[in-house]
């Protein structure tokens, strides 16, 4: 844990994230900057370019943390240019889905979140890559995946959105094969989603590695395999009361290094981001590689 004052940060507000309105948030950022005495850019998305401008930001100032003010999107693209850096990442929730900020016990209520400016600590959590590509909550291939890139191609946004591409998919949807080799085990066989946590939940609150800890230098690869459709309910329900390891359709993988072997070219994505990353994908942990701002309560809880 550290304590640090923090004197000169940057704002990367998501002005659509969430459908919220973010003048009024803007506003509240400045006052509490001005208040505390705290330097501050802040950058509004445009949804074009914004990791490379919010790269050029961080190379031409030394920050002493960024705060995102969106969603798990606005958060994955700060904190893969944050990671094996002194910075630290913070994040107002404000998406429609805010799994990592769940995850590290920060508060959901943006005037507590706000607090996080000037009234925190700073601890180190585990990443992890796959094929080089960083990922800090969540990412999986099948299923979820398949629903993830049909949201994303969707022209709508929010829960609702979700919930309908993956009642779509549902019913027609295969269970495909893979071969999984991690440091210690080997699975072979099919699954009807594999998911490389990092975390705990995704931003939905689906519960999908309920004893994973952010800062233990392992990873979960965690499997639900074939089932019965008329067992679908019951796994759901498993997912949002963090019983899914009570399963027996589930296994779960805990690991340093992994390699997937995609057989099927099944879909994947990343923190939310679909990506095609070929059939082979190393998957590699890098323990505490990434600083984030939390509130002081936090400083010895488990992650
Ligand atoms: N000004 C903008 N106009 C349109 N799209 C934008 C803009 N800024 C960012 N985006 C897009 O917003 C998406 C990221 O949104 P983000 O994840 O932060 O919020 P969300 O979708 O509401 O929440 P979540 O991902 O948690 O569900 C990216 O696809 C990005 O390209």
């Amino acid at each position: 844990m550290e304590i640090k004052k923090l004197k000169n940060l940057l704002f990367v507000i998501n002005p659509i994230a969430g459908d919220i309105d973010k003048d009024e948030l803007q506003e509240e950022i400045i006052t509490i900057c001005n208040e505390h005495n705290v330097a501050y850019d802040i950058y509004r998305t445009t949804g074009e370019k914004d990791k490379e401008v919010v790269k050029a930001l961080l190379a031409k100032n030394q920050y002493d943390g960024v705060f995102t003010a969106g969603g798990d999107g606005t958060v994955s693209i700060v904190a893969s240019l944050l990671i094996e850096t002194d910075t630290p990442l913070g994040i107002i929730p404000l998406g429609s889905g805010n799994g990592l900020s769940k995850d590290l016990g920060i508060p959901q209520d943006t005037e507590e979140a706000l607090e996080l400016i000037h009234q925190n600590i700073i601890r180190n959590i585990d990443t992890v890559t796959l094929n080089g590509h960083p990922s800090i909550h969540l990412s999986d291939l099948g299923f979820n995946a398949l629903v993830v890139k049909g949201f994303c191609e969707g022209g709508t946004r929010g829960p609702g959105a979700y919930a309908r591409v993956a009642l779509q998919e549902y019913l027609g949807y295969e269970s495909k094969v893979y071969r999984i080799e991690t440091d210690l085990e080997t699975f072979e066989g099919k699954a009807f989603m594999v998911t490389i946590a990092n975390a705990n939940a995704f931003g939905s609150n689906a519960s999908i590695n309920p004893n994973g800890v952010l800062n233990d230098g392992r990873f979960e690869i965690c499997l639900i395999e074939p089932f019965p459709k008329a067992a679908g309910i019951a796994i759901l329900y498993k997912l949002y009361t963090d019983s899914i390891d009570t399963s027996v359709y589930t296994r779960r993988l805990s690991c340093k290094t992994a390699t997937i072997y995609n057989l099927e070219h099944e879909v994947l994505h990343i923190d939310g981001e679909p990506i095609d990353l070929g059939e082979k994908i190393e998957v590699q942990m890098h323990p505490k590689s990434l600083k984030v701002i939390l509130p002081e309560y936090q400083d010895d809880a488990e992650l």
